[in-house]
Protein backbone atom coordinates (compact mmCIF):
# COMPACT_ATOMS: atom_id res chain seq x y z
CA UNK A 1 0.00 0.00 0.00
CA UNK A 2 1.33 3.45 -0.14
CA UNK A 3 0.39 6.91 0.54
CA UNK A 4 -0.80 10.01 -1.18
CA UNK A 5 0.04 13.50 0.88
CA UNK A 6 -3.21 15.82 -0.92
CA UNK A 7 -2.93 19.67 0.10
CA UNK A 8 -3.57 22.72 -0.87
CA UNK A 9 -4.29 26.61 1.28
CA UNK A 10 -7.25 27.24 2.90
CA UNK A 11 -10.02 27.32 0.65
CA UNK A 12 -8.43 26.06 -1.98
CA UNK A 13 -10.44 23.69 -2.94
CA UNK A 14 -9.65 20.25 -1.16
CA UNK A 15 -13.17 18.86 0.35
CA UNK A 16 -14.08 19.74 -3.43
CA UNK A 17 -11.37 17.65 -5.09
CA UNK A 18 -11.97 14.91 -2.03
CA UNK A 19 -15.69 14.48 -3.18
CA UNK A 20 -14.69 13.75 -6.60
CA UNK A 21 -11.74 11.19 -5.36
CA UNK A 22 -14.70 9.82 -2.88
CA UNK A 23 -17.01 9.56 -5.78
CA UNK A 24 -14.09 7.23 -7.61
CA UNK A 25 -14.21 5.00 -4.58
CA UNK A 26 -10.65 6.24 -3.18
CA UNK A 27 -9.98 5.71 0.30
CA UNK A 28 -9.60 9.02 1.88
CA UNK A 29 -8.65 10.13 5.49
CA UNK A 30 -9.81 13.94 6.19
CA UNK A 31 -7.30 15.71 8.80
CA UNK A 32 -10.24 18.73 9.29
CA UNK A 33 -12.52 15.80 9.84
CA UNK A 34 -10.54 14.27 12.49
CA UNK A 35 -9.34 17.84 14.05
CA UNK A 36 -12.99 18.27 14.90
CA UNK A 37 -13.31 14.41 16.42
CA UNK A 38 -10.61 15.09 18.83
CA UNK A 39 -11.75 18.44 20.27
CA UNK A 40 -15.37 16.87 20.83
CA UNK A 41 -16.66 17.82 24.16
CA UNK A 42 -14.79 15.49 27.20
CA UNK A 43 -12.08 14.49 24.92
CA UNK A 44 -8.23 15.13 26.67
CA UNK A 45 -7.59 18.06 23.96
CA UNK A 46 -10.68 19.88 24.69
CA UNK A 47 -9.86 20.22 28.55
CA UNK A 48 -6.55 21.20 27.39
CA UNK A 49 -7.90 23.86 25.39
CA UNK A 50 -10.07 24.91 27.95
CA UNK A 51 -7.26 24.97 30.23
CA UNK A 52 -5.44 27.29 28.17
CA UNK A 53 -7.80 29.47 25.90
CA UNK A 54 -10.43 29.46 28.78
CA UNK A 55 -14.32 29.55 28.79
CA UNK A 56 -14.63 32.51 26.65
CA UNK A 57 -14.01 29.96 23.75
CA UNK A 58 -17.06 27.77 24.65
CA UNK A 59 -20.88 27.76 23.35
CA UNK A 60 -23.87 27.62 25.57
CA UNK A 61 -23.51 23.97 24.89
CA UNK A 62 -20.16 23.65 26.67
CA UNK A 63 -18.85 22.48 23.08
CA UNK A 64 -16.15 24.73 21.24
CA UNK A 65 -17.08 27.81 19.68
CA UNK A 66 -14.98 27.11 16.36
CA UNK A 67 -15.77 30.58 15.24
CA UNK A 68 -14.53 32.42 18.05
CA UNK A 69 -11.21 30.12 18.37
CA UNK A 70 -10.61 30.94 14.98
CA UNK A 71 -10.40 34.72 15.17
CA UNK A 72 -8.27 34.18 18.10
CA UNK A 73 -5.56 31.62 16.54
CA UNK A 74 -5.71 32.74 13.23
CA UNK A 75 -4.65 36.50 14.50
CA UNK A 76 -1.83 35.23 16.98
CA UNK A 77 1.23 32.79 15.77
CA UNK A 78 1.73 31.98 19.41
CA UNK A 79 -1.58 30.96 20.34
CA UNK A 80 -1.61 29.21 16.85
CA UNK A 81 1.16 27.18 18.01
CA UNK A 82 -0.57 26.11 21.30
CA UNK A 83 -3.39 24.94 19.72
CA UNK A 84 -1.22 22.94 17.33
CA UNK A 85 0.08 21.72 20.06
CA UNK A 86 -2.52 20.23 22.37
CA UNK A 87 -4.27 19.26 18.83
CA UNK A 88 -1.79 17.99 16.35
CA UNK A 89 -0.27 14.89 18.00
CA UNK A 90 -3.87 13.64 18.62
CA UNK A 91 -4.61 14.04 14.85
CA UNK A 92 -1.72 11.69 13.79
CA UNK A 93 -2.82 9.44 16.02
CA UNK A 94 -6.24 8.49 14.68
CA UNK A 95 -4.58 9.29 11.07
CA UNK A 96 -2.38 6.44 11.60
CA UNK A 97 -5.25 4.62 12.96
CA UNK A 98 -7.49 4.95 9.70
CA UNK A 99 -4.68 4.22 7.51
CA UNK A 100 -3.96 0.86 9.38
CA UNK A 101 -7.90 0.17 8.85
CA UNK A 102 -7.94 0.82 5.20
CA UNK A 103 -4.50 -1.41 4.85
CA UNK A 104 -6.24 -4.34 7.09
CA UNK A 105 -9.17 -3.59 4.16
CA UNK A 106 -6.79 -4.43 0.98
CA UNK A 107 -7.15 -0.73 -0.07
CA UNK A 108 -3.82 -0.54 -2.40
CA UNK A 109 -3.49 3.14 -1.96
CA UNK A 110 -5.12 6.06 0.48
CA UNK A 111 -4.91 10.01 0.39
CA UNK A 112 -4.71 11.63 3.51
CA UNK A 113 -5.97 15.29 3.04
CA UNK A 114 -3.46 17.40 5.22
CA UNK A 115 -4.25 21.17 4.75
CA UNK A 116 -0.65 21.42 6.78
CA UNK A 117 1.04 18.90 5.14
CA UNK A 118 4.27 21.46 3.75
CA UNK A 119 3.77 23.39 6.81
CA UNK A 120 4.37 20.71 8.99
CA UNK A 121 7.09 18.78 6.57
CA UNK A 122 7.25 15.75 9.11
CA UNK A 123 4.43 13.21 7.16
CA UNK A 124 5.92 13.88 3.38
CA UNK A 125 8.19 11.31 3.86
CA UNK A 126 5.88 8.75 4.21
CA UNK A 127 3.96 9.74 1.26
CA UNK A 128 4.77 8.68 -2.25
CA UNK A 129 2.98 11.29 -4.30
CA UNK A 130 2.04 14.57 -3.44
CA UNK A 131 -0.96 16.17 -4.68
CA UNK A 132 -1.03 19.96 -4.58
CA UNK A 133 -4.83 21.31 -5.25
CA UNK A 134 -4.02 25.07 -6.29
CA UNK A 135 -5.90 28.11 -6.81
CA UNK A 136 -5.12 31.90 -7.84
CA UNK A 137 -4.58 34.34 -4.87
CA UNK A 138 -7.12 36.39 -5.81
CA UNK A 139 -9.32 33.39 -5.97
CA UNK A 140 -8.56 31.92 -2.78
CA UNK A 141 -9.16 35.54 -0.96
CA UNK A 142 -12.60 35.28 -3.15
CA UNK A 143 -13.86 32.08 -1.84
CA UNK A 144 -12.57 32.53 1.56
CA UNK A 145 -14.19 35.61 1.90
CA UNK A 146 -18.08 34.07 0.57
CA UNK A 147 -17.55 31.13 1.93
CA UNK A 148 -16.73 32.03 6.16
CA UNK A 149 -18.51 35.29 5.59
CA UNK A 150 -15.16 37.19 6.54
CA UNK A 151 -14.05 40.74 5.59
CA UNK A 152 -10.74 41.18 3.36
CA UNK A 153 -8.36 41.52 6.68
CA UNK A 154 -9.82 38.58 8.26
CA UNK A 155 -9.57 36.25 5.26
CA UNK A 156 -5.95 37.99 4.66
CA UNK A 157 -5.34 36.95 8.24
CA UNK A 158 -6.43 33.15 7.59
CA UNK A 159 -4.22 32.96 4.81
CA UNK A 160 -1.23 34.35 5.91
CA UNK A 161 -1.17 31.85 9.12
CA UNK A 162 -0.30 29.14 6.35
CA UNK A 163 2.97 28.77 3.33
CA UNK A 164 1.31 31.21 0.52
CA UNK A 165 -0.01 28.66 -2.37
CA UNK A 166 2.63 29.51 -4.62
CA UNK A 167 5.67 28.14 -2.61
CA UNK A 168 3.29 25.14 -2.29
CA UNK A 169 3.73 24.74 -6.02
CA UNK A 170 7.67 23.45 -6.93
CA UNK A 171 6.91 20.82 -3.74
CA UNK A 172 3.81 19.08 -5.35
CA UNK A 173 4.44 16.14 -7.22
CA UNK A 174 0.88 16.64 -9.15
CA UNK A 175 -0.94 19.78 -8.84
CA UNK A 176 -4.82 19.81 -9.60
CA UNK A 177 -5.54 23.78 -10.73
CA UNK A 178 -8.81 24.43 -9.12
CA UNK A 179 -8.93 28.74 -10.59
CA UNK A 180 -11.17 27.32 -13.22
CA UNK A 181 -15.05 26.09 -12.81
CA UNK A 182 -15.45 22.77 -11.43
CA UNK A 183 -15.84 20.80 -14.49
CA UNK A 184 -12.32 21.81 -15.75
CA UNK A 185 -11.24 20.63 -12.05
CA UNK A 186 -13.49 17.24 -12.34
CA UNK A 187 -11.36 16.71 -15.57
CA UNK A 188 -7.87 17.32 -14.32
CA UNK A 189 -8.65 14.95 -11.43
CA UNK A 190 -10.10 12.42 -13.31
CA UNK A 191 -7.08 12.32 -15.39
CA UNK A 192 -4.95 12.09 -12.46
CA UNK A 193 -7.10 9.20 -10.51
CA UNK A 194 -5.96 7.39 -14.17
CA UNK A 195 -2.41 7.88 -13.47
CA UNK A 196 -2.32 7.01 -10.36
CA UNK A 197 -3.93 3.59 -10.97
CA UNK A 198 -2.31 2.74 -14.12
CA UNK A 199 0.42 3.45 -11.71
CA UNK A 200 -0.66 0.58 -9.50
CA UNK A 201 -1.24 -1.24 -12.49
CA UNK A 202 2.50 -1.70 -13.58
CA UNK A 203 3.32 -2.52 -10.43
CA UNK A 204 2.85 -6.56 -10.52
CA UNK A 205 3.97 -6.69 -13.75
CA UNK A 206 7.51 -4.15 -12.57
CA UNK A 207 7.68 -6.94 -9.55
CA UNK A 208 7.13 -10.27 -12.03
CA UNK A 209 9.95 -8.78 -14.08
CA UNK A 210 12.14 -8.88 -11.14
CA UNK A 211 11.40 -11.95 -9.86
CA UNK A 212 12.13 -13.03 -13.38
CA UNK A 213 15.47 -11.80 -13.69
CA UNK A 214 16.65 -12.44 -10.07
CA UNK A 215 16.07 -16.31 -11.40
CA UNK A 216 17.74 -16.00 -14.56
CA UNK A 217 20.43 -14.93 -12.62
CA UNK A 218 20.27 -17.83 -10.84
CA UNK A 219 19.69 -20.12 -13.21
CA UNK A 220 22.66 -18.97 -15.60
CA UNK A 221 25.11 -19.27 -11.93
CA UNK A 222 24.16 -22.78 -11.43
CA UNK A 223 24.62 -23.40 -15.30
CA UNK A 224 28.33 -21.90 -15.39
CA UNK A 225 29.37 -23.69 -12.31
CA UNK A 226 28.26 -27.00 -13.77
CA UNK A 227 30.19 -26.17 -17.01
CA UNK A 228 33.18 -24.89 -14.69
C1 LIG B 1 -9.10 27.04 14.40
C2 LIG B 1 -10.28 26.12 14.23
C3 LIG B 1 -11.01 25.94 15.55
C4 LIG B 1 -11.25 26.78 13.21
O1 LIG B 1 -12.30 25.91 12.95
P1 LIG B 1 -13.21 26.06 11.63
O2 LIG B 1 -14.33 25.08 11.77
O3 LIG B 1 -13.57 27.50 11.45
O4 LIG B 1 -12.28 25.68 10.39
P2 LIG B 1 -11.80 24.22 9.90
O5 LIG B 1 -11.38 23.38 11.05
O6 LIG B 1 -12.82 23.66 8.97
O7 LIG B 1 -10.44 24.58 9.11
C5 LIG B 1 -10.52 25.24 7.86
C6 LIG B 1 -9.14 25.44 7.31
O8 LIG B 1 -8.41 26.35 8.11
C7 LIG B 1 -7.04 26.07 7.97
N1 LIG B 1 -6.47 25.83 9.32
C8 LIG B 1 -7.04 25.22 10.37
N2 LIG B 1 -6.21 25.19 11.43
C9 LIG B 1 -5.09 25.81 11.03
C10 LIG B 1 -3.87 26.10 11.70
N3 LIG B 1 -3.64 25.72 12.95
N4 LIG B 1 -2.92 26.77 10.99
C11 LIG B 1 -3.13 27.15 9.71
N5 LIG B 1 -4.27 26.88 9.03
C12 LIG B 1 -5.22 26.24 9.69
C13 LIG B 1 -6.93 24.80 7.11
O9 LIG B 1 -6.71 25.15 5.77
C14 LIG B 1 -8.29 24.19 7.23
O10 LIG B 1 -8.60 23.39 6.10
C15 LIG B 1 -9.84 24.72 13.67
O11 LIG B 1 -9.39 24.85 12.35
C16 LIG B 1 -8.76 24.04 14.51
O12 LIG B 1 -9.05 23.45 15.52
N6 LIG B 1 -7.47 24.10 14.04
C17 LIG B 1 -6.37 23.43 14.72
C18 LIG B 1 -6.18 22.06 14.16
C19 LIG B 1 -5.54 22.11 12.80
O13 LIG B 1 -4.37 22.44 12.65
N7 LIG B 1 -6.31 21.75 11.77
C20 LIG B 1 -5.83 21.77 10.41
C21 LIG B 1 -5.69 20.41 9.86
S1 LIG B 1 -4.54 19.42 10.68
N1 LIG C 1 -13.95 25.37 -8.98
C1 LIG C 1 -14.73 26.06 -8.16
N2 LIG C 1 -15.57 27.01 -8.64
C2 LIG C 1 -16.33 27.75 -7.80
N3 LIG C 1 -16.35 27.61 -6.45
C3 LIG C 1 -15.53 26.68 -5.91
C4 LIG C 1 -14.69 25.85 -6.73
N4 LIG C 1 -14.00 25.03 -5.92
C5 LIG C 1 -14.37 25.32 -4.66
N5 LIG C 1 -15.30 26.30 -4.65
C6 LIG C 1 -15.93 26.90 -3.45
O1 LIG C 1 -14.87 27.53 -2.74
C7 LIG C 1 -14.98 27.30 -1.34
C8 LIG C 1 -13.73 26.56 -0.83
O2 LIG C 1 -13.70 25.25 -1.39
P1 LIG C 1 -13.41 23.98 -0.47
O3 LIG C 1 -14.29 23.99 0.74
O4 LIG C 1 -13.44 22.79 -1.34
O5 LIG C 1 -11.91 24.34 -0.04
P2 LIG C 1 -10.99 23.66 1.08
O6 LIG C 1 -9.60 23.77 0.57
O7 LIG C 1 -11.49 22.30 1.42
O8 LIG C 1 -11.22 24.65 2.28
P3 LIG C 1 -10.64 24.54 3.81
O9 LIG C 1 -9.19 24.80 3.74
O10 LIG C 1 -11.28 25.65 4.52
O11 LIG C 1 -11.00 23.20 4.33
C9 LIG C 1 -16.28 26.53 -1.13
O12 LIG C 1 -17.30 27.43 -0.85
C10 LIG C 1 -16.51 25.86 -2.49
O13 LIG C 1 -17.87 25.62 -2.74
Amino acid sequence: MFLVGLTGGIASGKSTVVSILRELGCAVIDADLIARQVVRLGTPAYAQIVQHFGDGVLLVSGELDREKLGTIIFSDPEKRCVLNSITHPQIRREMLRQTLQYFFLGYRYVILDIPLLFESRSMTRYMKHTMLVYCDPQTQLDRLMRRNSLSRDEATKRIAAQLPLDSKLPLADHVINNSGDRESTRRQVLQLHSRLQSSLAYLPVRIAAVTMATGLVVLACGLLRRLW
